[in-house]
């Protein structure tokens, strides 16, 4: 969602990461520190350079993991779930077979690398180590594991600050790639080749032909045959344009295929506002959608100002605007913070950041009475769709998308609503959609 408001892919990776680095690095310190505290020795007794660098070293590892499954799991609870499975099995598995293997004399060494190959076995046989080494040197009234004792033979924790290591590096390469999904990728060319598959299954049902036939006015032959002559000419400079945009949602669980947009084609100019109306299903937030960058088209394209929608999206970001259907605000934060958050994000900083905050709230009937400096969480309704609308605006994009701006908007709220759309658009194109006529 921020990535459609501007921010780009490498301050996302770069705040996300820090952010769970330092989460993990305080817990791991605070249990470090308690854990000395106490007197246990794993923790008194060992270097602490080396359980630095291996809880260092781990804690990376398990981020670019987090990050790695994020990116296979569209569902928050799938991952969760799995996540859970991993943990408390690598761990139960360490403890029932891999404890055996570490202590069976005769068992090969080199099975024991591959094993810890698994995230989980590698932190295992790390905390065993230094819990066997701070177990002997208390008994031998000696300190625990240091820095020479890594040359020691049976000492496995050499091979695991070097395993965890390659690791951590090569998954951040994979976890990045993947976030990134070049063409060439066999997970995305599975992924083009069930698309393949599937589109020929999709049969339009007579009923959808029918409707389209209704829907298939002199204006939107009209329309089709401009974009294409546009096209032809061209002329994609400062225009939108929509060349044949189609969603075809595809079933699952014997359900059919889902036409939610067929083949739409629309050329827009700077200054002009263009809504489209329609009964809910319609197909509009798929269009949005699309428009976006939240879904692929099936088939067609778009070019926003000559930057095509397959090719160019981290530079459309950069230009549009986006209100989406549901309000996506921080109740704790005020509606000034917001702003000031989305402007950074469209490059906007000092006075010109506090000047277009300012104007903001005014356009948008937040400034008096000091509603732009209380929390969202104390806003109505109406105040909230009208902040999503100045996020949509701030920094000046071309294009601004609104997906039914006005929903659940009392008649006062939405005339003040329309006047903040009617004066933005002499700046930019917008494009809204509403199912109320
Ligand atoms: N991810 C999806 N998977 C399958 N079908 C979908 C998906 N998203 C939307 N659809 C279907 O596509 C059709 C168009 O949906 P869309 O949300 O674009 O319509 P809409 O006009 O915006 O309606 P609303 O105002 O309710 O959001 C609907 O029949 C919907 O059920």
């Amino acid at each position: 969602m921020m990535k459609m408001h501007g921010l780009k892919d490498g301050p996302y990776w770069l705040i996300s990461y820090s952010y769970f680095l330092s989460l993990s690095g305080a817990y791991v310190t605070f249990f470090a520190v308690f854990g000395s505290l106490i007197g246990l020795d794993i923790f008194r007794l060992n270097s602490h350079v080396i359980q630095f660098l291996f809880f260092f070293i781990y804690i990376n590892l398990q981020i670019v993991l987090a990050f790695l499954l994020a990116s296979f799991f569209s569902s928050v609870k799938t991952a969760s779930v799995i996540s859970y499975i991993y943990v408390f099995g690598s761990g139960l598995l360490g403890e029932a077979l891999l404890k055996l293997f570490i202590e069976d004399t005769n068992f090969p060494r080199p099975w024991l690398v591959i094993m810890e190959l698994v995230p989980g076995f590698s932190l295992y046989r790390g905390v065993y180590e230094l819990s066997e080494y701070a177990a002997a040197g208390s008994y031998m009234g000696k300190p625990g594991m240091q820095w020479g004792d890594l040359n020691d033979p049976i000492n496995g924790m050499k091979d695991v600050l070097i395993l965890t290591f390659i690791e951590w590096i090569l998954l951040l390469l994979v976890a990045y790639f993947l976030d990134h999904r070049p063409a060439w990728h066999p997970i995305f060319l599975f992924g083009i080749l069930s698309t393949k598959h599937s589109s020929p299954s999709y049969k339009a049902n007579p009923r959808s032909k029918r409707v389209f036939a209704d829907m298939a006015k002199d204006d939107v032959f009209l329309e089709h045959k401009v974009v294409k002559r546009l096209l032809k000419e061209m002329d994609t400079r400062n225009m939108i344009i929509c060349h044949n945009l189609k969603k075809v949602y595809r079933g699952n669980n014997r359900n059919p295929d889902k036409l939610a947009v067929r083949g739409l084609s629309l050329a827009l100019h700077k200054g002009q506002c263009f809504g489209m109306l329609g009964p809910n299903g319609a197909g509009k937030s798929s269009f949005i959608n699309m428009m976006i960058g939240l879904v692929a088209p099936t088939c067609g394209t778009a070019y926003i100002h000559g930057m095509d929608l397959r090719k160019d999206m981290n530079e459309i970001y950069a230009n549009i605007g986006v209100c989406p259907q549901h309000d996506l605000l921080w109740e704790t934060l005020t509606g000034r913070e917001h702003l000031l958050f989305y402007g950074r994000m469209k490059n906007l900083a000092g006075a010109a950041l506090t000047k277009a905050v300012e104007e903001s709230l005014k356009s948008v009937n937040l400034f008096h009475c000091g509603f732009g400096d209380k929390s969202v969480s104390k806003y109505s309704g109406g105040m909230k769709r009208r902040l999503s609308v100045a996020i949509a605006l701030i920094g000046n994009p071309k294009v601004v998308y609104m997906d039914e701006p006005s929903t659940g908007l009392d008649t006062i709220s939405r005339n003040d609503l329309w006047n903040v759309i009617k004066r933005a658009k002499k700046e930019c194109t917008i494009i809204l959609t509403s199912n109320e006529c």
